[in-house]
């Protein structure tokens, strides 16, 4: 078992800085992802940790003890790249043993670890083969057998199943999920998909050019973003313009009660989950705005409708639709937006209000 503490890291490569002062305080056996768009430094942070490249400055902390003097292979660190990084004339045996041969454990040891670990990934049996006979999905179970098998202290993975299929990457990630469970080893998973990123952690860090933008559960990014950047990477948020004036919020033609102390233009965010249409009775605490069905997209047990409403495009996603939709687009809608969903933003991107959202 094992934390880790990440204080004031930065990297620069040449004059261009990736990593801006990050601090990370990881528990013990969490399953911690790092989520943002390409280039935004995760892959960087995980190297770092890794000790495949040295930060400019701050400190790597694990159980209490600074790591980031160490080289990577005395870091005692597990990690599972995206391309599998595994030999393809060793038997899978033989890949799963290298860091164990590297580590001169006895024969007898190495054998037992290998078939522990191929046993972990389900692939006990598959000890003579060799890589190019097996599946993607496969080949990244052996490297994540490979990196087991040293019992690290850590596990680092680094977009382990962007190489996979839609299918297979549910499969993988949800044993990758149970296996991290069962034997608590503290992870740091990295990813550009938000999706995977929700299904998986514990917490999530969303980071954004360079620096941490929010740190939280899943349910906290999702459903209380502390920023806009959160609001928009995760999921799908529809954003429109609105006022704070006296007490009242105006959206388009709309204003209406809402009590916070601040006033001045503020972006008004929404999930696509949360937009009513005009089927639902008006209540009282909601926003009603005139709109008109641009188009609908029919996925079986939801469809999405995009509307153009008086303040802004926005989207509605329907669950488990009752009428086909033929003939439903042009047509004028009501559109109405219950106010304790909304989460309004500042200009500067930080969140003003969540309202019952919070
Ligand atoms: N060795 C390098 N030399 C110069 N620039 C680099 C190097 N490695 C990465 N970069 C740059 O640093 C920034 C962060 O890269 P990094 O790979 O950490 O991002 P990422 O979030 O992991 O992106 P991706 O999801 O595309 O892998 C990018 O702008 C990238 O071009």
């Amino acid at each position: 078992m094992a934390d880790l503490k990440i204080q004031g890291l930065a990297k620069s490569y040449k004059d261009v800085r990736v990593l801006e002062n990050i601090d990370l305080d990881i528990a013990s056996g969490e399953f911690f992802t790092l989520l943002g768009p390409s280039g935004c430094g995760k892959t960087t942070l995980l190297r770092t940790i890794a000790g495949f490249q040295h930060q400019d400055r701050g400190e790597i902390i694990v159980n209490g003890q600074r790591i980031d003097h160490k080289p990577a292979h005395k870091r005692d660190i597990g990690m599972v790249f995206q391309d599998y990084a595994i030999f393809p004339h060793l038997s899978v045996a033989d890949n799963v043993a290298f860091g164990l041969k590297a580590r001169s454990l006895p024969k007898g040891e190495i054998e037992a670890r290998v078939n522990e670990s191929l046993k972990m990934v389900r692939l006990d049996g598959y000890q003579d083969r060799l890589p190019g006979e097996m599946s993607g999905g496969q080949q990244q179970r052996i490297g994540l057998a490979r990196a087991m098998a040293i019992r690290p202290t850590l596990l680092l993975m680094d977009e382990p199943l962007s190489n996979l299929d839609a299918k297979l990457r549910i499969e993988l990630r949800e044993d990758i999920r149970d296996i991290q469970r069962r034997l608590g080893i503290t992870t740091i998973y990295v990813t550009h998909d938000q999706e995977e990123a929700l299904a998986v952690s514990d917490r999530i860090c969303v980071m954004n050019k360079g620096n941490i933008e929010q740190i939280g559960t899943p349910f906290e990014i999702y459903r209380k973003p502390l920023r806009r950047f959160a609001a928009s990477f995760v999921g799908t948020m529809n954003f429109l313009p609105g006022q704070l004036e006296g007490g009242r919020l105006r959206v388009g033609s709309q204003s209406i009660d809402y009590p916070v102390d601040a006033s001045g233009c503020v972006e008004v965010a929404i999930r696509p989950e949360n937009v009513a249409l005009a089927s639902a009775p008006l209540q009282e605490g909601m926003v009603a705005l005139k709109g008109e069905v641009l188009k609908i997209t029919f996925l079986g047990r939801e469809a999405h409708y995009t509307l153009r409403t008086e303040a802004g495009e926005i989207v509605a996603q329907v669950a488990d639709p009752a009428q086909d939709f033929i003939g439903m687009e042009g047509r004028a809608v009501e559109v109405r937006l219950p106010l304790q969903k909304l989460v309004l933003f500042h200009p500067n991107g930080d969140v003003l209000d969540a309202g019952q959202a919070r």
